[in-house]
């Protein structure tokens, strides 16, 4: 089995290309693959597939030739990964699987439109939608948030002390109103940490990051930096939608051993 190991500012991705959708990728091997000490490691895996073969994409087929099948670190499937998203693009261009500047991707939260200037992809992410205030809690302490879904959902939460935060602990939430999980953000000026649904502290997260950014500038146009472990990442609100933008890179390939 041939993969691909990329990251977009740090949040890094097993990619597998299965154009004809053939593998069995079940949630334990995914697991596997993303175990940093048995398998290649990541904080997700991007499963290369054409729209045609996959049937969470079928109602995308006609509109672009690939889904990006994403799932998370544990196994877990998840609507939409940002990061993601800037990865698989230069994957699929390195790849010679597709010709750019503009690339449109099949996800389970829709197509996403990217472009590709330099070492940078920038994606349209789509309309955020403000779900409310919300409340995350660490080591025995509340921290107030608002919720965003970027198409996944998240809880941005504000914090004076980023640093001494401990996310090897997961934040605790309501679940009612996140029965499925959620990604919780937490921000001091424009840096912000994250602990992601189905992974854990990740060094980035692009569909966080614009949530960070929709609370930061109250939903009004504009354009903000967001400052994560791994790097710097760029989010535009221009009324209508989101563009997430920063650094995407293909940093090996390989042949995964017979038998693993
Ligand atoms: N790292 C991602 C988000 C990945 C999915 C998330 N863990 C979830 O379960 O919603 C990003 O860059 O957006």
């Amino acid at each position: 089995m041939r993969f691909a190991k990329g990251h977009g500012t740090g949040n890094d991705f097993v990619i597998v290309p299965d154009v004809d959708g053939a593998l069995d990728l079940s949630p334990e091997r995914v697991a596997r693959l993303c175990d940093r000490r048995q398998g290649i490691g990541g904080d997700g895996l991007l499963r290369v597939v054409r729209t045609a073969k996959h049937p969470d994409a079928a109602d995308q087929v006609g509109e672009t030739e690939w889904f990006m099948d994403y799932f998370n670190a544990d196994g877990s499937y998840a609507e939409m990964c940002g990061n993601g998203v800037r990865v698989f693009v230069r994957y699929l261009l390195d790849a010679g699987l597709a010709d750019g500047p503009e690339i449109p991707v099949a996800t389970r939260a829709g197509i996403r439109r990217a472009r590709v200037e330099g070492e940078n992809v920038t994606v349209d992410m789509g309309a955020p939608r403000l779900l409310g205030p919300s409340v995350a809690t660490l080591g025995g302490v509340a921290y107030p948030g608002i919720g965003v879904d970027m198409g996944n959902p998240h809880l941005v939460c504000a914090t004076d002390a980023l640093d001494a935060l401990d996310l090897t602990e997961a934040p605790g939430y309501d679940r009612t109103l996140y029965p499925t999980g959620v990604n919780v953000e937490f921000t001091e000026g424009a840096r912000m940490r994250v602990y992601e649904r189905g992974v854990g502290e990740t060094d980035s997260c692009g569909t966080g990051a614009c949530a960070v950014a929709v609370v930061a500038l109250r939903g009004a146009a504009g354009s903000t930096p967001v400052r994560v472990p791994g790097g710097l990442l760029t989010v535009t609100l221009d009324g209508e939608t989101c563009w997430l933008s920063g650094p995407a890179v293909i940093v090996a390939s390989g042949e995964l051993a017979e038998g693993f």
